[in-house]
């Protein structure tokens, strides 16, 4: 079907939408052409997996740009000889080189270890200038959200989504609600932007976002730096949103300006007034529409297990006494538990044992700059065991060195870390042991997920900097600076220092390489790399669907509102480069428990009781199932152990979207529903039936319980047919093709892309990493 765009007013979202549309199909499912793809090695090796199995290349890798960053140890790597010496977890070490014999084998561009341009997908992206205001971007991470502060459209997909992508430079999407969160007026000072999108998810709920893209807009947010909105942009995931977006502007021109791939003269110009129209046109209508007050916004940190249990640092922990419903209070008993904190402390009372100053949300330049502000001149608490500080990047990193802030933190007794994701997941050895309380620059506290039993408070780079050397959460407003005399604590940076340091970080002399890195990694034994699945009788690939008709099952009921992916597949289980086997790690944390010899024992998790045991359908009583990372290990997870669908109030986007890849149902119902109709057969244990072809659920008599549910035309026609999205993108050929012709022409500023990096330390010869002279590869 022949797309045209709306004539009226449009959003900066409609706007970005409707010039990346390659094709419309009858059932208001679009084809997205997507410009910048991001890949990291915890959600790609299942993806080159399947595209080598269909015999598949990557259609752009001038749009692709590939790093590591969750597995790697942040420990100095002075002494980096090479990944089998340096990465001392197996699994870890394997998904590392297993995205460096992929990038190899398909000649993705490759930031590896021994690459001072190396970091977080995050951070590196629009370092780069790869991130381009008004562009599609996406990587299998749910804080791919943070490349909406360029004005674009960035969002978090699943390994069959990045399969997809790598295959056809597209990507199949409904179309989003428009909301737009409007602050007026200024942040106070010292306000950050960290603290007001804190407080936006503690006002709107992790759930808040759901099913919309949030433009961030109005005189406070026009007047933050590009990493400041680059933060608040990261955590819209965390407020449920598909993407967080902020028009782009002189702000934005400037910081992309004279990047290593940012367009340059004339093409510069082209870019720049094309995405001078990108704003919201004046009369747009918006879905959903909130206003803001700046002056309200004070400094705000967590004192639970989700995003949204958000609170002025002035604040008490909260009462469940005071709470009605059910599921909250029951969600917030728990919480307090989990946290160990007693109803109605003070927040500032509340003793911290560790530090982590670093993630995508808060690792940038600006954020260890008002960090080694606060900590300037001081010395950590004596009760603080460890605090770290770990750039976003390599190139973060050096900049920092440069205007010597890791002497700062150094002095202070903070440890100066390589950059990599580090504690924010602890998917490498910085995790927290149980029941140590973390002021953390991070943006997720879910249970479990800086280490297990963990207790994770989020805040800014200066509050957490701040609880360090008091020892307990503090208000910055409070804390007392002792290196005014130098110019510092910069809490604001002057546009012309900002461009003056940002040109500095990019000037930069690629250092010295070890030995065999990464130009001889194709010499590297990769042995223990398995090139084919061996465990699956058939290849696997997006392809290797059953149709969904009806389904008759066991029921389990699970009474939980916000169940995140972490709790359903915890971090440990992500090292796998396999889609199977991951029954196990199940809501790991739930149904198992450590006895005296450190051994697993079940627990009395309701998946653990028969006849639950054998369950095909989860109940679902409480909203935002799956809200939070983008890991399709969740529905990998489900599958293994048996689940076919889920019933529940509502989805995290990225997590419904996984589960259709891989022909598991999530229904959507109204919670009364659930309650009065669903539960009290799963309560029993008793038998469902999922009719998909007549959307409708009955009891085991053949009783209509809901005689309709809901679900996308597009996605049923798929699961009741067992068809694979990749198949069916490619007979688009014709349209993928018309649309690259267009955007050669229209948007000719987006050509090249990570093709042109360059590789200084790489003679020519040797550049096996990485194969810039094929872009458009055919099929
Ligand atoms: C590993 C990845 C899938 C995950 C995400 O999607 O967010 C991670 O980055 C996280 O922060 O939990
Ligand atoms: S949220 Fe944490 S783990 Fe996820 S990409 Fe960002 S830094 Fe890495």
């Amino acid at each position: 079907m022949v797309y045209t765009p709306s004539k009226g007013p449009r959003t900066l979202y409609d706007k970005v939408f409707d010039a990346h549309v390659v094709h419309q199909d009858e059932n208001d499912s679009f084809l997205l052409y997507i410009d910048r793809h991001l890949v990291h090695e915890v959600t790609s090796p299942q993806a080159f997996e399947g595209l080598e199995n269909a015999g598949r290349k990557v259609r752009r890798i001038d749009c692709t740009l590939a790093t590591v960053d969750h597995n790697i140890p942040t420990e100095s790597r002075k002494n980096f000889k090479s990944l089998d010496t340096f990465i001392k977890q197996n699994d870890s070490r394997l998904q590392v080189k297993t995205l460096e014999n992929n990038v190899k084998q398909f000649g993705v561009p490759y930031f590896g270890m021994s690459e001072a341009r190396q970091g977080i997908v995050h951070t590196i992206g629009p370092e780069e200038g790869f991130t381009l205001p008004g562009t599609t971007v996406v990587c299998g991470d749910s804080h791919t959200s943070t490349h909406g502060a360029f004005g674009s459209l960035a969002f978090g997909i699943g390994t069959s989504e990045v399969e997809h992508v790598l295959a056809t430079q597209t990507i199949i999407q409904a179309k989003s609600k428009n909301m737009r969160i409007t602050v007026n007026g200024k942040l106070s000072a010292g306000i950050t932007s960290k603290d007001l999108i804190l407080y936006i998810i503690g006002l709107i709920g992790t759930a808040g976002g759901t099913g919309s893209v949030i433009e961030f807009a109005g005189e406070a947010i026009e007047a933050l730096s590009m990493e400041a909105r680059m933060s608040m942009c990261n955590m819209a995931i965390e407020a449920g949103a598909r993407a967080g977006m902020i028009k782009p502007d002189e702000i934005t021109f400037q910081y992309t300006k004279g990047r290593p791939l940012a367009p340059k003269g004339a093409e510069w110009e082209k870019a720049v007034a094309y995405w001078k129209t990108l704003g919201t046109d004046k009369d747009a209508k918006f879905d959903h529409e909130i206003e803001i007050e700046a002056i309200d916004v004070i400094p705000t940190i967590t004192w639970g297990t989700s995003p949204q249990d958000a609170l002025p640092i002035t604040g008490a922990v909260p009462d469940p006494k005071n709470v009605n419903d059910p599921i909250k209070k029951s969600g917030m008993e728990r919480a307090l538990t989990y946290m160990g904190l007693k109803a109605n402390t003070p927040l500032m009372s509340i003793k911290v044992d560790k530090v982590f100053i670093g993630s995508c949300t808060n690792g940038r330049i600006e954020d260890l700059r008002s960090a080694a502000a606060v900590v300037k001149g001081h010395k950590l608490a004596d009760n603080i065991k460890l605090a770290m500080v770990v750039p976003g990047s390599g190139l973060v990193k050096k900049q920092a060195e440069a205007e010597g802030l890791h002497n700062i933190f150094q002095e202070a007794g903070f440890e100066w870390r390589e950059a990599g994701c580090s504690m924010c997941l602890g998917m490498n050895p910085d995790i927290l042991n149980a029941y140590e309380r973390c002021a953390s620059t991070s943006n997720r506290n879910f249970e479990g997920r800086q280490g297990a039993l963990s207790r994770t408070h989020l805040m800014s780079p200066a509050m957490a900097a701040a609880a360090g050397i008091s020892g307990h959460f503090i208000d910055i407003r409070e804390f007392e600076y002792k290196s005014q005399d130098e110019g510092s604590p910069k809490l604001e940076v002057t546009s012309e220092d900002e461009r003056e340091l940002e040109s500095a970080a990019y000037d930069h002399v690629e250092p010295a390489q070890p030995e065999d890195a990464p130009q001889d990694v194709a010499n590297d034994e990769l042995k223990d790399i398995p090139t084919k699945s061996n465990d699956a009788p058939t290849k696997p690939s997006s392809s290797s669907m059953k149709p969904f008709l009806t389904l008759e099952g066991i029921s389990a009921p699970l009474d939980k509102a916000n169940v995140d992916t972490d709790a359903i597949i915890p971090k440990q289980f992500l090292k796998t480069i396999k889609r199977t086997g991951l029954k196990k790690g199940l809501f790991y944390e739930w149904r198992f428990h450590k006895d005296d010899q450190g051994k697993d024992q079940e627990t009395d998790f309701v998946l653990n009781v028969e006849p639950w045991r054998k369950a095909e359908i989860l109940i679902v009583t409480g909203d935002n199932f799956g809200c939070g990372s983008s890991r399709e290990h969740a529905p990998w997870a489900l599958k293994d152990f048996g689940i076919k669908s889920i019933i529940a109030p509502s989805y995290g986007d990225i997590f419904y979207n996984n589960s259709f890849k891989n022909g598991l149902l999530p229904i959507r119902l109204d919670q009364q529903i659930i309650i009065d109709k669903l539960i009290p057969i799963a309560n029993k244990g008793g038998k469902l039936c999922v009719d998909l072809p007549n959307q409708r659920i009955l009891d085991s008599n053949g009783n209509v319980l809901v005689d309709h549910f809901e679900i996308e035309p597009f996605r049923k026609h798929c699961l009741v047919n067992g068809l694979d999205d990749i198949g069916i993108t490619l007979q688009k050929e014709e349209f993928i093709s018309k649309y690259e012709a267009l955007r050669r022409d229209k948007y000719s500023f987006l050509e090249g892309g990570s093709k042109l990096l360059k590789f200084d330390n790489i003679p020519k010869r040797k550049a096996a990493v990485t194969t810039f002279d094929t872009v458009h590869q055919d099929w």
